[in-house]
């Protein structure tokens, strides 16, 4: 028999604080966690150690169907492995991030990835993170929030982030790759990103990671309560 268990999608452009919301909020409710980009990261990784080409659907697709990938839970943190070896830190490499939104333009390669994303769903319920979370994979999901900032606030973010790693970075290029990958996101033909009609818009540009959360979560009790 099979049961449902409920869902919370949280998507929107890269560097809103997706990632951090759905873990502060997986953390606070016991439930598990989907980070849907660490999916078409690790594919693009594959892709790039192995010499396939990232415009071949074809190679893409078979890549997808055979990747060896396992996602680890340490402490709050979740440890990527694709063929054995820990690729946690260069999954989150820009040159890697570019990749794998190059590849989630191709429509075979969303619908060869749909089945892993979906096999997350499991009690006492998914955070999901992402661009399509609440458009595509989970159209369904009980509660459903797009997470937005200006492409200025998000490079700005970023630019710390990275700093507070030792990694010297450029604002300008930074802002130019967000914007770039925005634009690609947006606008491809299949899943492109956008919010559901039913899901909350939270703007974070002049909101600290707290109010988000504690907006969201009083969403999420509304929502649930019901
Ligand atoms: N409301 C906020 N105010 C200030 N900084 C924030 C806020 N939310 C998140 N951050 C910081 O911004 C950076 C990017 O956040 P995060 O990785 O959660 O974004 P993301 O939307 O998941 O990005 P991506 O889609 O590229 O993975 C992190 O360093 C995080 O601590
Ligand atoms: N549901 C998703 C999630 C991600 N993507 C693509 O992957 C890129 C990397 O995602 P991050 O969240 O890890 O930054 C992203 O730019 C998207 O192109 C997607 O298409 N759908």
């Amino acid at each position: 028999m099979s049961t449902h268990s409920p869902v919370i999608t949280v998507d929107g452009p890269s560097g809103a604080g997706k990632g951090t919301l759905c873990m502060l909020l997986a953390d606070k409710l016991g439930w598990n966690l989907l980070d849907s980009g660490a999916i078409y990261r690790v594919l693009a990784l594959a892709a790039l150690h192995h010499g396939v080409d990232l415009e071949s659907e074809e190679a893409l697709v078979v890549l997808a169907a055979h990747l060896d990938v396992q996602f680890v839970a340490e402490g709050e943190l979740v440890k990527v492995i694709l063929e054995g070896e820990d690729v946690s830190l260069t999954l989150r490499t820009q040159d890697v991030a570019n990749a794998a939104s190059q590849i989630a333009a191709l429509p075979r390669v969303r619908e060869a990835l749909l089945r892993r994303q979906r096999a997350f769903s499991e009690a006492p319920g998914l955070v999901a993170d992402g661009r399509d979370m609440g458009t595509v994979v989970f159209p369904q999901a009980e509660v459903k929030i797009f997470l937005d900032a200006s492409a200025e606030e998000r490079a700005n973010r970023r630019m710390n982030q990275l700093q507070m790693k030792g990694i010297d970075v450029n604002f300008d290029t930074l802002l130019s790759e967000i914007q770039e990958r925005d634009y690609r996101d947006r606008n491809r033909a299949v899943a492109p990103l956008r919010p559901a009609d039913d899901a909350l818009v939270l703007d974070s540009t002049e909101l600290s990671i707290e109010q988000v959360t504690a907006q969201a979560l009083a969403y999420i009790e509304q929502k649930l309560s019901r």
